[in-house]
């Protein structure tokens, strides 16, 4: 077996620098190009990346880290894990990630602690596991013909199947792995890399077991690379000397949010994560080169802490950031040099390779927590729903949206051409109107009660108000992909958070003159805003939440102050930073939902307030998310097959479980909507149900959410009469 190359990443971006991918996979489902298109640009992308990597200086390329999609459902289909309904499709592999006319897609949610999406393995007791090496070994063979040797990653057993929550199949999967390390061998490939994030995750003795049993049996195979197993997002804890009394060869640790091992690691290859993959500060080289010395292992290579397919590119695509910023930065080709620095550094003894630049003074904490406990201003729900009540005056099941409206080809020309400096501002915002009017007709037509103004304005979420906040940058290429086709832009928090105008209030009053039906205003909470941008590290994360806290604070009162009834405050990223261990909940979901109350509590009683969560594996936060004392809670219900239904019915106040999955492009019947409420109804009192679909609707056309919202009106029409009877 040759020794582990001195220096690698785990993974690398996929949809391109420019985003290359993301255009050919939406011109092939829109039918505008043929798969052959679509396979040669995910070629050159493939090509681009080893190219680049090994001219940077990089010594292990790691293979099959490219996805057309997401590499779980590639794994998945490498092990035969197709369910039956999909095979008849003309496309199997995008019908299980985004469905068909006929066929709803799998299940989707966040990748560990990440804004990244996977497709969750959907196994029974009919899955027939079987190999279908075609993409590892394909992208071997690839590579090979550019002139690189390659590591194959694929996601390890133990990660998913219990991603799968299919553990008891662990017998049956190894016979895959088994036959994929055989082929692997025979190709010649002298190392694989098998993710298994989930280690890093608190694990019951049984799992436990399974970890030992699985790499045990793989290391006992005759013909096989050598077996590189990796973990990230945290510390292996007790995991770690299970794996390391395996036969397994490399060990990946992430040393940037776990410590130095206190364990000798013996013969084995520690494969240390010292750049980390989920930030975008440059490392700081003198903090790499003594936890790289501190490793007691036979061999140690330097690594990132995780793919690094959660940062953007390159930072060099980004002209117009501050210099001073600009210093302290590093994207996934500048991680991927200081990876190559390091090693060099560390294997010859040298100096430490171009120190971080100094960050400027920000705020201090010393002299005590400047956040107090804000006392509860708000007064006791029936207070809050009567004075509600009274000033809305909705019917049953009342009918609402989550806030977005599709964003169109022509706002988004339209905002590349006033940064473009070619359309004039004013010319753009009464552009913006025009599609808030557009927006708000179409609700009243279709008949629903508490109306938006569908978002026109954003480019993102969070990234809209991170432009109008002070102690933000944002970037023009910045890209990091969130789910299947579709990227964000996460802003930099570099330094303190402050409100210096309104940021959305002209917009909400604007939807709200036009109509005599409620408007509700519409923030992005203290939590989301932080999760989903690339946050300062000198200061406790909570201390930076409760900053923005208080900016969208101001917000509520403006919005309020200006007649504004109703204001959503989304949380979406709520469950999404819960830590990984268990013991460390707590405490986060203390200050996450003081965080929350302290946005929203300086709304008067006669102020609804009304929040959103979506990706939330809700049932594990149920107390703290009714802990945020919003009057109403629009929950993703749909695309996770009700579960949330299962769990709410302690739930104190307004709810709508979303009666149909947004991310699909498919139309859901009235029949299937008016399924979903019966099975609502069945969970809660008719009284505190709300009619909601999953999300926001910005991914989708006008012709879908109108034909959907149709169905919807049709089916709440229904279950309300029936009721009255
Ligand atoms: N930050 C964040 N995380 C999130 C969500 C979210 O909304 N925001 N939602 C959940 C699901 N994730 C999602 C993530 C992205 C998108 C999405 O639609 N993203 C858009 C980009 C949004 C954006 O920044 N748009 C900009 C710029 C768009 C653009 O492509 N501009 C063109 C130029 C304009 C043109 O001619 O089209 C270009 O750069 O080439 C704008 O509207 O202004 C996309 O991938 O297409 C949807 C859901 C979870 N995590
Ligand atoms: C990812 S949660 C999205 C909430 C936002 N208000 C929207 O409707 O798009
Ligand atoms: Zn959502």
């Amino acid at each position: 077996m040759s020794p582990f190359p001195r220096s690698t990443v785990l993974g690398y971006p996929r949809i391109g620098p420019r985003r290359e991918l993301k255009r050919a996979l939406e011109s092939y489902w829109d039918g505008r190009s043929s798969r052959a298109e679509l396979d040669r640009v995910g070629a050159e992308l493939r090509a681009a990346t080893w190219d680049r990597l090994a001219g940077l200086g990089l010594e292990g390329l790691p293979s099959n880290t490219f996805s057309l999609y997401d590499h779980v459902l590639d794994t998945a289909v490498m092990l035969g894990a197709v369910p039956k309904r999909y095979r008849a499709a003309e496309d199997p592999y995008f019908a299980m990630a985004r469905g068909t006319d006929g066929l709803t897609p799998l299940r989707m949610t966040k990748w560990f602690d990440t804004n990244y999406h996977y497709i969750v393995p959907e196994i029974g007791p009919e899955t027939v596991f079987e190999l279908d090496a075609t993409k590892p070994l394909g992208e071997v063979r690839e590579a090979r013909a550019l002139g690189h040797e390659t590591r194959p990653v694929v996601v390890g057993p133990v990660t998913f199947l219990l991603l799968g929550s299919a553990l008891d199949r662990l017998e049956e999967v190894l016979g895959c792995y088994e036959e994929l390390l055989s082929a692997l061998a025979a190709e010649g490939v002298s190392w694989v890399q098998l993710d298994e994030p989930a280690l890093v995750a608190d694990r019951t003795p049984s799992e436990l077991a399974a970890v030992r049993a699985a790499y045990e049996r793989l290391g006992a195979l005759a013909e096989r690379p050598g077996l590189f197993v990796a973990s990230s997002f945290g510390d292996l804890g007790e995991s770690l000397p299970v794996l390391a009394a395996t036969p397994v060869e490399a060990i990946g640790i992430d040393l940037v949010r776990g410590g130095v091992p206190e364990i000798d690691l013996g013969d084995k290859t520690v494969v240390a994560g010292v750049v980390s993959g989920r930030d975008v500060w440059r490392t700081p080289p003198e903090r790499a080169l003594a936890a790289l010395g501190a490793v007691r292992a036979a061999r140690v290579t330097v690594s990132t802490s995780c793919s690094l397919l959660h940062v953007p590119y390159d930072l060099e695509a980004e002209p117009d950031l501050d210099a001073a910023l600009k210093e302290r930065l590093a994207f996934a080709e500048q991680k991927v040099a200081e990876v190559v620095a390091l090693s060099r550094a560390e294997r010859h003894a040298l100096p430490a390779p171009r120190p971080a630049a100094v960050p400027p003074a920000l705020t201090s904490l010393e002299g005590g927590d400047p956040y107090p406990t804000r006392a509860e201003e708000r007064g006791p729900y029936a207070v809050r729903a009567a004075a509600q009540a009274a000033r809305l005056r909705l019917p049953l099941l009342p009918i609402t949206t989550i806030g977005s409206f599709p964003q169109t080809g022509e706002l988004r020309a339209a905002r590349a051409a006033v940064a473009a400096g070619t359309l004039a501002q004013d010319e753009y915002e009464r552009r913006i109107e025009a599609e808030i009017e557009r927006a708000v007709r179409t609700q009243e037509r279709l008949g629903l009660d508490v109306l938006v103004h569908g978002e026109p304005e954003r480019n993102d979420m969070v990234q809209y108000f991170a432009e109008h906040l002070d102690g933000f940058a944002v970037t023009a290429n910045g890209w990091v992909q969130s789910y299947g086709s579709r990227c964000v832009r996460p802003p930099v928090l570099h330094g303190d958070v402050t409100r210096p105008a309104p940021m959305t209030v002209r917009w909400a009053t604007y939807a709200q003159s036009l109509t005599d039906r409620p408007v509700k205003g519409m923030l992005t909470g203290p939590v989301t805003i932080v999760a989903w941008s690339f946050v300062r590290d000198d200061l406790p994360l909570r201390d930076v939440v409760f900053q923005v806290a208080d900016a969208i604070r101001e917000e509520v009162r403006d919005l309020e102050a200006a007649g504004v009834p109703i204001v959503q405050v989304d949380e979406p990223a709520l469950r999404e930073l819960l830590p990984l261990r268990q013991a460390a909940w707590d405490d986060y979901l203390e200050w996450a939902v003081r965080a929350y109350r302290r946005a929203t509590s300086g709304a008067g009683d006669h102020t609804q307030i009304h929040t959103h969560l979506c990706y939330s594996d809700a049932g594990e936060i149920l107390a703290a998310i009714d802990a945020l004392d919003a009057d109403v809670t629009t929950i993703e219900s749909a695309r996770s097959g009700a579960r949330v239904l299962g769990a709410v019915e302690t739930f104190g106040r307004g709810l709508g479980p979303g009666v149909y999955d947004i991310h699909s492009p498919r139309v859901p019947s009235a029949a299937e909507v008016e399924d979903l409420l019966r099975r609502t109804l069945r969970a809660l009192p008719a009284e505190r149900v709300w009619v909601n679909p999953d999300c926001g609707l910005k991914t989708r056309t006008y012709e879908q959410v109108e034909a959907s919202l149709r169905h919807v009106v049709e089916a709440t029409r229904r279950l309300r009469a029936e009721l009255a009877s």
